[in-house]
Order: structure tokens, then C-alpha cells, then sequence
């Protein structure tokens, strides 16, 4: 049976279901105008399983010449047993076969995934053939795999959310260096005891990771994590969130516990805690001092356990000195501190944590980065990192979007671009305080930082530089000298 003959009866067939007697096509045109299907091909076979005709895509997916296997059976071509073939399955049990999905390896070593449509084509009575609509669905599977995951690993996160309130634990903090590493231990020892934490740094140096690794390494870890930020809140709603209110004690209010009520034998981590204002301060010492609090509008005292962790992002002797911070409130909450050192301060992280944020970017967007270039490693490490790790997984993150999917090698250009500006113009000033105690050696220092990176900008040019610095020629030339800078040195000629 040729090809045509074959179509003619399939058409025939339809029109005859139809009731469309005048059928007449050019079923070439018919068939090949199937190819305008994406990851989509026809194929038909004879009675026998001949392969007679397969449209264009056929080559793309299955990696086979289409030369190569017309004229062959489909059982030799792909080397199946009669029950495994579609084809022959259909024309032998005269049944349309939908949906039928398979898996398998094409010719090019690639996983296909199809899912199969496959009618009989009959004269008569008599089945004289099969035709099948392919669909690749090879990029779909690959697809919903992808977000099969993603939503497996947000499932694990909520879980451990769900749990306790918490994401975090100590293997989750990443630092092999010194500082870091004695941190951990610190914190380690602390989560064995029921001591009120303090934890101190700038913003960003992780507080909060290390308030839930220490809730997670203590005997309260099954009970619940609940952290509330101070300054996030006006100062009226945070009593009643922390204390809890009773009904009637203002418009709207319900009988609704506190924040410590809720927190039951866990832990209360109160963040940034400077922001808390004095008075709010003075009632929660006496809960600290109690262990009881009263809830808003209400007269009865409630006893309460939660261990409270507490973090400040600022100098807590200085917030005391300016009275934002009552220092018998501080001393209540400050039993021990833990110290979070800032990135700067810790530089031998930085490169380190910048593959952690490299390879979570790399499985997120699809990314294939396998090397830093130097250049980058070298600002990286002298930028002084004022957002500590959170502003280094931003700028990483930044990096992550800007890359090629082909790229494998993160450079400056992938850097945002105010830290490309900065340091590409020798325009920041991480100056090299020298660890001595005496002030007039560390200002000389400083002095001799600014103006060699001043001079560095302007190349070594006196007059511009001078007029950078609103000094005049004179007095940058007696500076100079006086600081033993040498303007000839090849260095501010780059
Ligand atoms: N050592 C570290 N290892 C891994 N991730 C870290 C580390 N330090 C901080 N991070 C990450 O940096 C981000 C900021 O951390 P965190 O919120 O704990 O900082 P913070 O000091 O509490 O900041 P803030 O004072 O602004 O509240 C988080 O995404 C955290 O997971």
C-alpha cells in the first residue's frame, strides 16, 4: 500500500464519520503542513508495521534519519517485542490507542519523553494501517521535574518552619576562619545554658541565624522559635503584641495572648531592641524581673518561661550614654554576649560564602559558574561591606541574574555596578587602621590613606588632586612631605 493510498483511506475513513462525502486533497500538503507542530511529529506504518511516512520533527527527536527507516518495520528499527510496539498494538487490536506515554533513549543518547496518540486507518472492515501523533514532551517533563523539586525543597523549609518557628541551625553558618569558628563555639556553650543572650553587631553579621541555631541546640528546641523585630512596630501595638490584651482594654481589643504567652518554654528573640522606647523598656523589666507579665487592660498577672535572646545592631554603651537604653534593662537581658564580627573583620569568609550564594544561584536560575575571577575575589575581599553578609548574597545575587546561562566565570562586569564604580576608581577608602591604641599614629594613618587614594584618582596629578580635596598646592605638598608619600611612585600612574 503506497503512501497516498494510505492517506486516502484515512481521509475517506474521517469523511465517512463525518458524512463529508467530497474529500479530495494534496496529502502531501496536509501531512507536511502537520511539521508547523512544535516537538510534534506524524508517522504512519502498513498492516505489516512498514514505516511509510514520518514528518519532519521525527529527525529532531528521535535522532534518526528519516532516510534511514522509512521502508523499515517499526519493531527492527527500535528493536521491540509486538506488545511493546504502539503501532502494531493498534492495528492489531483495532483500537485507538490515546495518551499513551512512553520513555526512552533516542538514537543521539538523549531521554525522549512522547506521549502517543495512535489510530488504525481502516478499508472497510479491514485495518490496513496505523498513523500517530508524537508529542515531545521531553522540555515539559524536565519542567514540572524542576518544579516537582522547588516545591519539595519549600515543603522541607516550611516544614522546619512549621516545627519550631525556625530555618536555621549551626551547621547552616558558614565561616571556617578563626573569628567565626570561635564565635560558633561560644554560641554552642550558650545554647546549653538558660541564661538571657545578648547578641551583638552590625546589621546583616547573622544575629538572628545564630539566636535560632542556639534555640535549635537547646532543650527547648522543640518548643517555639518567635522572634519579633522592635523596630518594625509602632511602640503602643508592641506592648499589646508582647503582653497579650484583654477584652475591652481599647476599641476592638480581644482576649488575645502576647508574644510570651505564646512563646511558651521556647525562646523570645527580641531584635533590635535600641528601638524599644524607655517606658516600654521600664514595663518589660519588671516582666523580665518577675517572670510574669500582665496583658493590656488586663489585672491578672500571667506567669511566663520563654528564654528571651535579644540583638542590637548598635554600641550598647553608646545607646546607654545618649539614654535610648535603660542600662538596668540592658544588664537584665545582656546576662551573656555574643559578639557577631563583621564581614570586614573576617575576610578569610568572603570567598567562602560567596560560593555558598554562588551555587544556591547556580541551581536557582540554571546558572553554571565554576570559577571567580581574580580581579573579583581582589574586590570582594577589600570591599568593607557595610550590609555585612546580607548585602554580599544581594550583590552575589546580582552577579547570578546578570550571567550567561553559558558563562561559567563570574567577573567585574557581572558586579553591581556601584561596586565596580568604587573600587575600578580606587574611589573607596578601606583605610588600614594599624592595631595600635596611640590616636595621633592611627590619624597619621588615615591621613596617608586618603591621599594616596586621592592621588591614585588623579593619577598623581598635584593640582587636581589638591583641588579634589579643596586644599591648596602648598599645603597638599607639605602634607606630603610631612607624611613621607612619594608622588613620583608608579603606582598613581595606573
Ligand atoms: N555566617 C553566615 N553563614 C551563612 N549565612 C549567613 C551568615 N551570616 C549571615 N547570613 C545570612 O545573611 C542574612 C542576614 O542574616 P541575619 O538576618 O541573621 O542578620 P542580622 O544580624 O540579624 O541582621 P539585622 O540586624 O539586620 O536583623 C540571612 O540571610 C542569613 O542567612
Amino acid at each position: 500500500m503506497t503512501k497516498n493510498n494510505l492517506l486516502k483511506s484515512l481521509i475517506n475513513f474521517n469523511a465517512a464519520e463525518t458524512s463529508c462525502k467530497n474529500v479530495s486533497a494534496d496529502y502531501d500538503l496536509v501531512i507536511n503542513s502537520l511539521d508547523c507542530l512544535e516537538d510534534c511529529y506524524f508517522s504512519i506504518v502498513d498492516a505489516t508495521g512498514k514505516i511509510i511516512f514520518v514528518s519532519k520533527d521525527f529527525e529532531k527527536i528521535d535522532g534518526y534519519k528519516i532516510s534511514d527507516i522509512l521502508g523499515k518495520n517499526v519493531l527492527d528499527v527500535y528493536k521491540l517485542g509486538k506488545q511493546n510496539s504502539v503501532h502494531v498494538r493498534s492495528i492489531a487490536e483495532k483500537k485507538v490507542l490515546k495518551n499513551t506515554k512512553l520513555r526512552y533513549t533516542s538514537a543521539s543518547g538523549q531521554p525522549v519523553d512522547l506521549v502517543m496518540d495512535i489510530y488504525p486507518v481502516f478499508s472497510g472492515r479491514e485495518v490496513i494501517g496505523s498513523f500517530a501523533i508524537s508529542r515531545d514532551t521531553s522540555k515539559i517533563q524536565a519542567l514540572t521535574d524542576k518544579v516537582f523539586q522547588l516545591q519539595k525543597a519549600l515543603y522541607n523549609q516550611l516544614q522546619r518552619t512549621n516545627n519550631n518557628g525556625t530555618q536555621f541551625c549551626f551547621d547552616d553558618i558558614i565561616g571556617s576562619g578563626e573569628a567565626m569558628q570561635s564565635v560558633i563555639n561560644t554560641a554552642k556553650k550558650m545554647a546549653c545554658s538558660e541564661s538571657r543572650i545578648m547578641i551583638l553587631g552590625e546589621t546583616g553579621t547573622g544575629k538572628e541565624l545564630f539566636a535560632q541555631s542556639i534555640h535549635n541546640n537547646s532543650s527547648r528546641a522543640k518548643e517555639p522559635f518567635i522572634a519579633v523585630n522592635c523596630s518594625a512596630i509602632p511602640d503602643t501595638l508592641l506592648e499589646s503584641i508582647l503582653f497579650g490584651t484583654n477584652k475591652g482594654a481599647f476599641t476592638g481589643a480581644e482576649d488575645k495572648a502576647g508574644l510570651f504567652e505564646e512563646a511558651k518554654n521556647g525562646t523570645l528573640f527580641l531584635d533590635e531592641l535600641n528601638s524599644m522606647s524607655i517606658v516600654l523598656q521600664s514595663k518589660l523589666l519588671r516582666a523580665l524581673e518577675t517572670n510574669r507579665i500582665r496583658r493590656v487592660g488586663g489585672n491578672k498577672e500571667i506567669p511566663v518561661n520563654p528564654r528571651i535572646i535579644s540583638a542590637m545592631n548598635i554600641d550598647p554603651k553608646e545607646a546607654i550614654e545618649t539614654e535610648k537604653l535603660r542600662s538596668d534593662f540592658y544588664y537584665r537581658l545582656a546576662v551573656i554576649t555574643l559578639e557577631c564580627p563583621p564581614l570586614r573583620n573576617r575576610k578569610e569568609d568572603i570567598i567562602t560564602l560567596s560560593w555558598f550564594y554562588i551555587n544556591k544561584y547556580n541551581k536557582i536560575l540554571g546558572r553554571k559558574i565554576n570559577e571567580i575571577s581574580e580581579e573579583v575575589i581582589q574586590i570582594l575581599e577589600n570591599y568593607n561591606w557595610p550590609g555585612n553578609v546580607r548585602e554580599l548574597s544581594h550583590c552575589i545575587e546580582h552577579a547570578m541574574n546578570i550571567v550567561d546561562p553559558t558563562d561559567t566565570s563570574l567577573l567585574v562586569q557581572h558586579l553591581p555596578a556601584f561596586l565596580q564604580d568604587k573600587i575600578l576608581k580606587n574611589n573607596i577608602l578601606p583605610i588600614t587602621v594599624p592595631k595600635i591604641n596611640d590616636y595621633k599614629q592611627i590619624m597619621l594613618q588615615v591621613e596617608k590613606d586618603l591621599l594616596t587614594q586621592a592621588l591614585k584618582r588623579n593619577t598623581g596629578n598635584i593640582n587636581q588632586t589638591a583641588k579634589e580635596l579643596n586644599l591648596s598646592r602648598q599645603c597638599l605638598y607639605y602634607k606630603l612631605k610631612r607624611l613621607d608619600i612619594d608622588i613620583q611612585h608608579e603606582i598613581y600612574i595606573e
